[in-house]
């Protein structure tokens, strides 16, 4: 499960050999997990990569569909998130033996990941779904259910969510940015990251 610090860097990666100098820089920055999405052409073999990174726990993300499960999991995945609740892809994971975070962003949502078992979600969109206020609108209700806000989240914004106690951690790609990852600036990668650390301590 997503439990190795209260950041999830959301990564979008245009080149695999990117991964591990990636999954350093990170970990330089004091992150020790990521989500690497399918979007790009180079995300199975830069999820490999980074999940043979020791120290760093790699989910996938942007995972629609249970072969794409099955590919992540192949490919070294520990968890699994998705835009969306999906019930086959929640049924894919459970087969698979891997946690599964997909996303939801209404009480409707909510309600019915919570029926499949779940107690973890994504909320996505965050920002534009609401923002902290939603989610504690939710957690009111559902004080069992924990989030993982996620989607148009900065560097200003972070700490208003992790400072909520239902929030286990705070998704987005802002110490991630694929313009840094694909010129090599990694060192830009692990400023933003240390930054976005200690914004939160
Ligand atoms: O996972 C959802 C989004 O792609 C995260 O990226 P964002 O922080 O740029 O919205
Ligand atoms: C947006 C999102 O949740 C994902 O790419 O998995």
């Amino acid at each position: 499960m997503i439990a190795f610090g209260p950041l999830l860097p959301v990564v979008v990666i245009d080149r695999a050999e990117d991964a591990v100098p990636l999954g350093r820089a990170l970990l330089a920055g004091g992150i020790r997990q990521a989500e690497v999405t399918l979007r790009t052409p180079a995300a199975l073999d830069a999820l490999r990569a980074l999940a043979g990174v020791e120290g760093l726990l790699v989910g996938a993300g942007t995972v629609l569909d249970p072969v794409q499960v099955d590919a992540v999991v192949d490919a070294g995945a520990r968890f699994v998130v998705s835009p969306g609740l999906s019930d086959e892809v929640v049924a894919a994971c459970e087969r698979r033996g891997v946690d599964v975070v997909p996303g939801i962003a209404t009480a409707t949502e909510l309600m019915r990941g919570r029926s499949l078992g779940l107690r973890t979600v994504k909320f996505f969109p965050a920002e534009s779904s609401g923002g902290p206020a939603a989610i504690a609108a939710l957690a009111s209700v559902f004080p069992e259910m924990r989030f993982v806000p996620t989607g148009g989240i900065g560097s200003d914004r972070a700490a208003d969510y992790a400072a909520l106690p239902s929030v286990v951690a705070v998704g987005g790609s802002w110490m991630v940015p694929r313009s840094a990852i694909a010129a090599g600036d990694l060192a830009t990668v692990e400023r933003l990251s240390r930054q976005a650390v200690e914004a939160l301590a």
